[in-house]
């Protein structure tokens, strides 16, 4: 539904977007990470046809944006980095104004706007001019304004930018409900809004992709993937050395915040699965043990592993006190 193939664009000498590729299938929805100035505005303001690309292409449901600009937009909802309106016009002049763009007139407008100012809980700002809004609420303007139509294609360039917690909480469970029936690209700085909406992750860094997968393949990349944690009832300074052999077992350090002789990460080589190994030696020695779980990993370090220059020098590194 969304195709974007080697898409660059250049400003002058400097290279924003480097020959970005994704498709994204209806009930698909990619979150759409980097850092600061990775090249994820320029991406989505080129798939959407407000930039041209200095090489590449994007179709939109069959539609090359280029080529076929109003039949692309037709079938696309965007929502802007900010979120742009006409500050002197209401929600409501603004939204019904949208709706006549898009072709909706009388009772057809009428109800898809009742029903979209209910969904993203409109109903008390209607009538206040959009310049005297808060930012959550100009935010929550632009959505409506993206979804009036009802398209089958969606980018959402950080839909949840300015909202407060709960309103996070909404706006999520709305592209969830969009979900099954659209192709959706979100792009957020919020890992965790990843792995809570998305069914597929891409990260870019300097204009290029790094990274394409599930959430779920993404986090088993995370360094701690597979590791042990172990907290003792007592200290046993030697068990680092009595685990240093367990099969999978490349090092045993220290947690972030540990107990010295009480805590231990116990890190596997290549994201072995060492759980049942470290359990069998610890059955053996008989020592006390207060808790015992495996690490999953967490996106965030994946995300700075690929895309911070000094990760990239060096592999992801432990904290560097041995247990
Ligand atoms: N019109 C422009 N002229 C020159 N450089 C630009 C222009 N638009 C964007 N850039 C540069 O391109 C790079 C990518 O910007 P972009 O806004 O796409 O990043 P981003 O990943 O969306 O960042 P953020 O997370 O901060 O929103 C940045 O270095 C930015 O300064």
């Amino acid at each position: 539904m969304i195709e974007i193939v080697d898409l660059v664009k250049r400003f002058g000498p400097f290279t924003a977007v480097d020959g970005v590729g994704f498709a994204v299938g209806r009930g698909e929805v990619l979150g759409f990470l980097g850092p600061n100035g990775a090249g994820k505005s320029t991406t989505m303001k080129m798939a959407a046809g407000f930039l041209t690309p200095t090489r590449g292409r994007v179709s939109i449901a069959g539609h090359d944006v280029e080529r076929r600009p109003l039949a692309a937009k037709e079938a696309l909802g965007y929502l802007p980095e900010g979120a742009p309106a006409y500050g002197d016009m209401t929600p409501r002049g603004f939204l019904e104004f949208l709706g006549r763009v898009r072709k909706l007139r009388g009772a057809d407008l009428h109800r898809r706007l009742a029903q979209v100012v209910d969904e993203i809980q409109l109903d008390g700002v209607l009538d206040q001019p959009i310049e005297t809004l808060s930012k959550g609420f100009k935010r929550r303007v632009g959505l409506a304004g993206a979804i009036l139509h009802d398209p089958p294609c969606l980018i959402l360039d950080e839909p949840t930018d300015g909202l407060d917690p709960n309103q996070k909480h909404e706006v999520r469970n709305l592209i969830r409900r969009m979900a099954p029936d659209k192709a959706i690209v979100v792009s957020t700085h919020i890992l965790e809004e990843v792995e809570a909406v998305c069914s597929r992750a891409v990260i870019i860094d300097r204009g290029r992709v790094v990274a394409d997968g599930t959430p779920q393949d993404l986090v088993a990349r995370a360094p701690e993937h597979n590791a042990v944690r172990i907290g003792l009832a007592n200290a046993v300074p030697d068990l680092a050395a009595r685990l240093a052999d367990v099969a999978g077992v490349a090092r045993v350090v220290l947690p972030e915040g540990g107990r010295a002789g009480r805590d231990f990460l116990v890190l596997p080589r290549d994201h072995a699965p060492i759980l049942e190994g470290v359990a069998a030696r610890l059955r053996q020695t008989g020592i006390a043990i207060e808790t015992l779980t495996v690490d999953h990993g967490r996106l965030d370090d994946v995300f700075r592993a690929l895309t911070s220059s000094d990760a990239r020098r060096s592999a992801p590194q432990q904290p560097e006190t041995r247990a």
